[in-house]
Order: C-alpha cells, then sequence, then structure tokens
C-alpha cells in the first residue's frame, strides 16, 4: 500500500497517546478529552474516546484528525458516563484510516474498548493465529489483535485475560483497556513506553501516557505503572498484579530527548531540566568556541538552548519565529509554494541573526530536511557562520516500538560520518551530543534503556528488523475480506 500522501511531515513521526478513567459520577468524556489534548503531540492522525455507565454499554466516537476537530461539546455530552478511554494516534501498524482509529470497540466473547500506545513485532502471527481460529477483523492494527486476543480470551475475567495474553505480545504496549465496569492498564515487561497513574480524589483514578494529561484535569500523580504491571481501576480503588517479571528495562531514551512534553515527568525527572542539561553538556563536549549567539530550534530545542548558553556563556535570543499552528500533517504545496521550503513553519528574524556567528541548537535530526533548510534560511538572514549542535547522538536505526521514524536509507546519517552530515547540511560545524552524555542528563544507565535508534543495539533480541507500518496489509492482502 502506497505511503500516506498527506502526510510529509519531516523528523521523528510521534507515537500515540492512551488515556483512561474511572471517576463514577463525575464528567469522565471531558476528563478524556481535556487529556487527549493534553496528549496531542504524541499523535495527530486521529482521536477516539470510548465510555460507558457502569453496567452499560460502551459508546465510542473516533475520526482522523485532532482532538479538537473531532468532538464537539455536543459529543461530549452524549459520551458521558462513569469509566472512559481516550486515544490519540500516530500510525505505527496499519495505515491512517478510520477503521484503524482508537479506541478499538469489540465484543466476541466480551465488550471491550482498547488504546494502545507501542508496537508489536509479532502481529503477523497472532493475526494469522486468530484468523485461523474464525476471528474477524475490521483494521488493519496491531492494537485491535491485542483487542480481540482480549475479546475472544476464554479467562472468566477481563484482567485474567488480560494476564493471559501479555506473555504472548512481543514489543512495546502501554495499553488501556476497559469493560463496562472498570478500566485496566498494562505494560509490557520491557517498559518501553510510558504510562503513569494518577488520583482524581476519592474513587477517582487516572491512567496516561504522561504526567502532563494528569496536571491539566487536577488528577495527581501517584506512580508510574510498572513494566510487566496490570493495575485495574474499580470499585476496590486500585489493584494490581506484576503478571511478567524480571525482564531486561528498555525505556525509550527518545522520550526524554524530543517525543514526551516538557512539562512531563518520566522516571523522577522533569523534561524540562533533562532537556537542559543535555544542552549545558553538550556546551561542554562541543563547545563554540569564538560564537557571537545561541538560537533554539522550536519547539523542542528550546530547553537545550538554554542549556547550551548558559553553560557556554554565549548570550542567547530568538533566531526564527515558529508557526505554532503548522500542523504536523498538512497539505502538500505546489511546487512554487514548495521552494518557499520551510517558511511556513520557521520564518527567521533578519535584525537578530545578520552578521552573526551562530550556535543552533536542536534536539535531533532525522532527515536533515529541517537542518538544511534552516542553515540556508540563516544565511539568506545574513548570519556570518551556523554551528549547529544537536542534543541527541546520530539517528541510525529505525524504531520498531511505536516510533515511525523512516526507513534507514532516508536518515541523513545513515552511511555518513559526522563531517559528511555537516557538509551535506551545509554548515560551518555540527556536533551530536554523546550517548554518555544523554544518560547523564538523564540520570539514568543504559541498562533500563532502549537506545536502538542511535545504537543499533536492539533490546528485544530478534527484532532488528521489522516488516514496517504496513505488515498487515502487505502479508494480508484479505485482512478485511
Ligand atoms: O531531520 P528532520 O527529519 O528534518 O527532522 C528533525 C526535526 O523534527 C523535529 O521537530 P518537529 O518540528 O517535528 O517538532 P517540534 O516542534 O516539537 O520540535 C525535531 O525536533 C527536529 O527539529
Ligand atoms: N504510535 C503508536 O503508539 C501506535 C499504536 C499502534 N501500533 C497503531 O498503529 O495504532
Ligand atoms: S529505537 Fe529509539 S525511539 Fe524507538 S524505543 Fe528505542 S530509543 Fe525509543
Ligand atoms: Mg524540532
Amino acid at each position: 500500500m502506497a505511503p500516506d500522501t498527506l502526510d510529509h511531515r519531516e523528523g521523528p513521526r510521534d507515537e500515540c497517546g492512551v488515556f483512561g478513567v474511572y471517576a463514577p459520577g463525575q464528567d469522565v468524556a471531558k476528563f478524556a478529552y481535556y487529556g487527549m489534548y493534553a496528549l496531542q503531540h504524541r499523535g495527530q492522525e486521529s482521536a477516539g474516546i470510548a465510555s460507558a455507565d457502569l453496567g452499560g454499554y460502551i459508546i465510542t466516537q473516533r475520526a482522523l484528525g485532532l482532538v479538537s476537530q473531532v468532538f464537539t461539546e455536543h459529543d461530549l455530552r452524549a459520551l458521558s458516563g462513569d469509566l472512559a478511554l481516550g486515544h490519540t494516534r500516530y500510525s505505527t501498524t496499519g495505515g491512517n484510516e478510520w477503521e484503524n482509529s482508537q479506541p478499538v470497540h469489540r465484543n466476541d466473547r466480551r465488550e471491550l474498548a482498547l488504546a494502545h500506545n507501542g508496537n508489536l513485532v509479532n502481529a503477523v502471527e497472532l493475526h494469522a493465529e486468530l484468523v485461523a481460529k474464525g476471528v474477524h477483523f475490521r483494521a488493519t492494527t496491531d492494537s485491535e489483535i491485542m483487542a480481540a486476543l482480549l475479546s475472544t480470551g476464554e479467562a472468566n475475567s477481563l484482567e485474567d485475560a488480560i494476564a493471559d495474553a501479555m506473555p504472548r505480545l512481543r514489543g512495546a504496549f502501554s495499553t488501556v483497556v476497559m469493560d463496562r465496569d472498570r478500566v485496566c492498564a498494562f505494560r509490557d515487561p520491557q517498559g518501553i513506553r510510558p504510562l503513569v497513574l494518577g488520583q482524581l480524589g476519592g474513587d477517582a483514578w487516572v491512567v496516561a501516557s504522561e504526567t502532563c494529561a494528569l496536571d491539566i484535569i487536577g488528577a495527581t500523580y501517584v506512580r508510574d505503572v510498572a513494566p510487566g504491571e496490570l493495575v485495574v481501576l474499580d470499585e476496590r480503588g486500585v489493584t494490581s498484579r506484576q503478571v511478567i517479571e524480571g525482564e531486561r528495562q528498555a525505556f525509550c531514551l527518545f522520550e526524554y530527548i524530543y517525543f514526551a512534553r516538557p512539562d512531563s515527568r518520566m522516571n523522577g525527572q522533569l523534561l524540562q531540566r533533562s532537556r537542559v542539561r543535555m544542552g549545558e553538556i553538550l556546551a561542554r563536549e562541543a563547545p563554540a568556541v569564538g560564537a557571537d549567539l545561541v538560537v533554539a530550534v522550536p519547539d523542542s530545542g528550546i530547553p537545550a538552548a538554554r542549556g547550551f548558553a548558559a553553560a557556554s556563556g554565549i548570550p542567547m535570543d530568538d533566531g526564527f519565529v515558529k508557526n505554532r499552528y503548522v500542523q504536523r500533517t498538512f497539505i502538500q504545496p505546489g511546487d512554487q509554494l514548495r521552494q518557499h521550503g520551510l517558511r511556513l513553519k520557521f520564518n527567521p528574524l533578519p535584525e537578530v541573526i545578520e552578521g552573526k556567528s551562530l550556535v543552533v541548537v536542536d534536539d535531533s535530526i532525522v532527515r536533515g530536511n529541517t537542518t538544511r533548510q534552516l542553515v540556508k534560511m540563516l544565511r539568506d538572514a545574513g548570519a556570518r557562520e551556523v554551528h549547529f549542535r544537536i542534543t541527541a547522538p546520530p539517528i541510525r536505526n529505525p524504531c520498531h516500538y511505536g516510533v515511525d521514524m523512516s526507513s534507514r536509507e532516508e536518515m541523513v546519517a545513515h552511511e555518513r560520518t559526522v563531517d559528511e552530515i555537516r557538509d551535506h547540511i551545509g554548515c560551518e560545524s555540527l556536533a551530536y551530543l554523546s550517548l554518555e552524555g544523554v544518560y547523564e542528563a538523564v540520570r539514568g544507565q543504559r541498562s533500563g534503556h532502549c537506545d536502538a535508534c542511535f545504537s543499533g543495539e536492539y533490546p528485544i533480541p530478534g527484532t532488528e528488523d521489522h516488516l514496517g507500518k504496513y505488515a498487515l496489509e502487505n502479508a494480508l492482502p484479505m485482512v478485511k475480506a
């Protein structure tokens, strides 16, 4: 199947945001809506909410688009209930189509709705197995496979069906699932994607991808859902079961660098602080001696640039303005407009830049398009020298755990040295933060993280290669028959 032609976003594609709330008698649809609003950065292709009154039917509404485009006040009133889920999607298995949006709603042996962040690496095998048993699918996502496993599971309760299914799933899953009485949340044994538990007061509980989704609805952070753990939110409060233990943990290092919001906390660290430290350490590892001004590439490069400026003593100013209304998926401009390149997104401030030797700080380079065009734009605006500093190591390997980072060949660092990348981008100097520097900044150990896109060392053996986003469409052309 051809890739989505409307989507020509640069950079690492985000993942998904998940949210679940158990709050009898409260406005759960509004909680889900605002929670998803806070998680919009994790996925902009589709959004959905599932809700139910205790003991009642599950209602689901989902559509392609942003949270604010998908739901009206009227929709939220129709979704009222005692428990709810929310999902914002960026596709990693299965194209960007309505059928593939989430929450997935199934009613095989038991009715449930499910929202998933991550990516299963054994989706094709599980799919074939379920189809052989007569299970029908409407979507081409790994998430529907997980929902089908739980919905068809022979165990007597949803909790037991989850505990039976978890050891069969390989890859990344931070999943939230509800039936008519409870919200369950479970995480893969490596803990690749984040998932946190919060309290709304009294008997009301929340789970979400990031703490920023708790903040927005006034919930208090309680703890992370542990790798391999299943938590259940219901009339008993919160109960927990450690389903899988003792696996190598592999929390995604890129969450700290780029994906997550800087006001979120991960593994005890406020990400804004971690990113400032990345900039400080980069200034130590690769100083830009003699430069006049530090400039950030907005948005995610801003804290790192602040750290670089503080540690180097070089003043910082705004070199560009970013148009905050440019969505991550937008309509292809025609040829004439395309020549203006990223002008749609960034506009430089010549009065600030003119005649200066600039240190430009960004968090990551994937294809290099952003960086190359920014260098040209800065030169056109009168910059004397451009020194790029990146607070991540070069990305040379694809992610199979819930981030669509384009194929190896599309990455600018593929089969290029740093000097070759510098020449390709056209700047005076280029330096990347070392892997050790990233770990120092996040105060973490390599043994507990995944850094495969930088190092090529995949934490789950046998997952170095994967069939990619259209695995199910390609392997099973009759999948929707
Ligand atoms: O090398 P490329 O493939 O061109 O992509 C790299 C850019 O993409 C990301 O930013 P993005 O604009 O997506 O989001 P942000 O506003 O959160 O920084 C990243 O922060 C880099 O700036
Ligand atoms: N990026 C994600 O977390 C996506 C979840 C799931 N694999 C999907 O494609 O829908
Ligand atoms: S490969 Fe990179 S983006 Fe993917 S989980 Fe590992 S660190 Fe994160
Ligand atoms: Mg950026």
